[in-house]
């Protein structure tokens, strides 16, 4: 992928697609491709939790989602796991706070791969900034099941802090985001809405993707 500026990151964190194998009721590969037929812009491989999946098992389906991604041109986002991100040559990384620093990731991967860190203060912002991460993930925004040791629900609160401190990171909220909320989170600041169970657990996750595309629309 072509390094993206701010401009063209503010426009891929618009519906934000988080999944792994854990998150969804039925085959990954599907639920992926309905969510890309219904709008997302981005996506992320997110193999977390007690039944999450590891090493060969692991990377055969993170290869299976970076192919569909690839064939319909949605940078394909890696968690945490570094060496799987190389490994693929992915489009980038999420970080959080207790993962190693968006600096050092950047020396290896390069400036022409997205780099995410989870923040959840302004000073966690800023320092993103320093280390050179290309967006945030703030939130929980509103009270989610589906990451248990979140750190405390804050709304709107984080995203307005950080924005009145004048930081021109782009933003994506995150933490039970629903096409019902979600253009509220833009109107927050947000420049987009990062979700899991609104789609990964809808019935249609393609009508689910699609209107929260549209809220998101809205919402600007
Ligand atoms: C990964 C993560 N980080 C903060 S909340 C969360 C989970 C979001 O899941 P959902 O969109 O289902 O609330
Ligand atoms: C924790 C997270 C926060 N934000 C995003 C975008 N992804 C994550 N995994
Ligand atoms: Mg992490």
């Amino acid at each position: 992928m072509v390094y993206a500026g701010e401009k063209e990151v503010r426009e891929l964190l618009g519906v934000y697609f988080i999944m792994g194998s854990a998150n969804c009721l039925k085959n990954p590969i599907e639920v992926l491709e309905d969510a890309i037929k219904g709008g997302i812009t981005l996506f992320q491989f997110r193999e977390k939790g007690a039944e999450a999946l590891h090493g060969d098992e692991k990377k055969e389906l993170a290869k299976s989602l970076q192919d569909i991604c690839r064939k319909h041109h949605i940078p394909f986002i890696v968690n945490d796991d570094i060496e799987l991100a190389i490994e693929l040559d992915a489009d980038g990384v999420h970080i959080g706070q207790d993962d190693e620093s968006a600096s050092k990731v950047r020396r290896r991967l390069g400036s022409n791969k997205l780099i995410g860190v989870s923040a959840h203060n302004v000073a966690q912002a800023k320092q993103a900034i320093i280390d050179g991460a290309d967006y945030i993930g703030v939130g929980p925004i509103y009270p989610t099941v589906t990451k248990l040791d979140t750190e405390p629900v804050q709304g709107s609160t984080v995203i307005q802090s950080i924005l009145r401190e004048n930081i021109h990171i782009p933003i994506v909220g995150i933490g039970g985001i629903t096409e019902k909320n979600a253009g509220d989170v833009i109107r927050f600041g947000a420049d987009g809405v990062s979700v899991i169970t609104a789609i990964s657990h809808a019935p249609f996750p393609e009508k689910a993707a699609k209107k929260l595309a549209s809220a998101v629309k809205i919402g600007h």
